[in-house]
């Protein structure tokens, strides 16, 4: 393994996270891998997406490092992270598109945020993007007039566009059937390879964790901490932690 291989692409260390004074997880420490599919899971309000918001460089940690690559967010100056930040794509659970834009419209927004291109390759390159994610010919349309699993697509087609190496998703099948939950994990699994990208996601769809997540942390509202980090499939073979293993298990008796 060249030495390139071995550095962990986003490496957590000692991260405790506050709102305030109120302390949400603490002593945070783990890696995600190049091209890893990383899941943040864990119980309902444990934490998840505070721990995404700080890996994107959006709330400064009250304490602890997350570096990429080998700079650390938090220690280089504000304008170092907003170039880190250029490189990291994100799509949030709620709100993902501008209802007044077209799907075209809203995947160039970062485009034409971010970079010097003419409307002309703005349209092109959004073109693209949709592409990618199965809406080619649907530029025009609004959000109001497609299926929640193609709004979902186009969150994807407008985290792509500046072509990111890290990619952040928030619940990214949050509100779909089972059928179209699968078909964006397939679509997640499709983009992690043309895009040769390192994939970051915060959910609760065990079916998701199971079948795209090629590594983890487990977050714990009780303990404010994480129980575990690793490959999913193998922490549900080996994990000791009776929550660990009772999450993954959907609530069936840890001691089983
Ligand atoms: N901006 C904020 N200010 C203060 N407290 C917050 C803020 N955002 C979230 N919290 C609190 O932090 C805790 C963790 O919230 P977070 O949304 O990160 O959890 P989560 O694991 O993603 O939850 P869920 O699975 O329900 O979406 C919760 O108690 C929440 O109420």
């Amino acid at each position: 393994m060249s030495q390139e291989q071995a550095q962990a692409h986003i490496r957590v260390r000692d991260l405790t996270l506050k709102y305030g004074s109120k302390l949400i997880q603490q002593d945070l420490t783990f890696d995600v891998n190049k091209n890893d599919i990383f899941i943040i899971m864990g119980g309902s309000g444990c934490g998840k997406s505070t721990l995404l918001k700080h890996m994107m460089g959006l709330y400064r940690p009250a304490e602890g490092q997350v570096w990429v690559d080998d700079n650390s967010l938090w220690d280089v100056s504000d304008l170092q992270r907003r170039a880190m930040m250029k490189n990291f794509g994100v799509s949030y659970q709620a709100g993902a598109l501008i209802s007044s834009l077209t799907l075209a419209e809203n995947v160039g927004m970062p485009l034409e945020l971010y970079t010097e291109l003419s409307p002309k390759e703005v349209a092109e390159l959004a073109s693209l993007k949709l592409s990618m994610v199965g809406l080619a010919g649907f530029e025009g349309y609004y959000p109001s007039e497609i299926s929640g699993g193609m709004i979902k697509r186009a969150a994807l087609a407008r985290a792509i566009a500046l072509d990111p190496e890290i990619l952040f998703f928030d619940e990214p099948s949050a509100g779909l059937d089972p059928i179209s939950a699968r078909l964006l994990d397939d679509l997640i699994l499709e983009l992690r390879e043309s895009m040769k990208s390192t994939i970051v996601i915060v959910t609760h769809e065990l079916a998701s964790i199971f079948s795209i997540g090629s590594n983890a942390v487990f977050l714990d509202a009780d303990t404010q901490t994480m129980l575990a980090t690793g490959n999913p499939n193998q922490l549900l073979a080996s994990c000791d932690d009776a929550k660990v293993q009772q999450f993954l298990r959907r609530g069936e008796a840890a001691n089983a």
